[in-house]
């Protein structure tokens, strides 16, 4: 299980280098809020480690969806993560499989990672049950459930261990990889490792258990050696 920590600026990064996967966002514009290119690519360029960037919750706007991707992985990342903010199956297919393409179109190696939400029925979104087929049709690479409102609420608030589990093992038969993620605490990490999705994403936890305080590095670090 690999620990994916979400700074919100180059400062913060600093302090979440010994995670195995960094994830750029800016939790002031969202869940999943996008972060400006070139913060993006300042990252990439202080770590050999995977870099992810999140695009945004969109609603359903495949075309601006698919230039932030296109973006993000021009900027650096090497994983691209977008949040369904919409409901319906056929739209989600349209969506995932143009923000897939415009990361895959010119490097194929990158990893695009398709995000919904614990919390769906809150936002009136997809479930996440019903996003990993059509992700897996779309060629996307994981799967991944966060919250969209961060108000104390957490992962485990609204989806228990069975249902986690059966989604990361059904993920698994459908070639797709499982990341979750939504105000993740220490407490949670051993039934995690039950679980056993291939990513957890945390930032509140290795803030202290306020998500729009500053990480700290000896808890990054912390979770790590936990989470091993
Ligand atoms: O990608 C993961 C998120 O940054 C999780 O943030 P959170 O732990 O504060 O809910």
């Amino acid at each position: 299980m690999d620990l994916l920590v979400s700074p919100a600026s180059v400062e913060e990064a600093k302090s979440a280098l010994s995670a195995d996967i960094i994830d750029v966002k800016k939790p002031s514009e969202g869940s999943l809020g996008a972060n400006f290119p070139w913060v993006i690519s300042e990252i990439k360029s202080m770590t050999e480690k995977p870099v992810s960037a999140a695009i945004g919750d969109y609603s359903f706007l495949p075309g601006s969806a698919s230039q932030g991707a296109f973006g993000a992985a021009c900027a650096g990342a090497d994983f691209v993560k977008v949040g369904l903010m919409f409901k319906g199956d056929d739209n989600a297919l349209e969506f995932i499989k143009a923000v897939t393409k415009a990361v895959k179109w010119k490097f194929p190696e990158k990893t695009v990672v398709i995000a919904t939400y614990a919390d769906y029925d809150r936002v009136d979104s997809i479930s996440p049950f019903d996003m990993a087929p059509l992700a897996q049709k779309a060629g996307a690479d994981i799967a991944m459930i966060d919250t969209a409102v961060k108000d104390g609420k957490g992962l485990f608030d609204f989806l228990n261990e069975d249902e986690l589990t059966a989604f990361t093992n059904k993920n698994r038969e459908l070639g797709l990889k499982t990341a979750l993620a939504g105000s993740l605490k220490f407490d949670d990490l051993e039934l995690l490792k039950k679980i056993d999705p291939e990513i957890i994403g945390v930032r509140g936890m290795v803030c202290g258990g306020d998500r729009s305080a500053v990480i700290k590095e000896s808890l990054v670090q912390k979770a790590m050696t936990l989470v091993r």
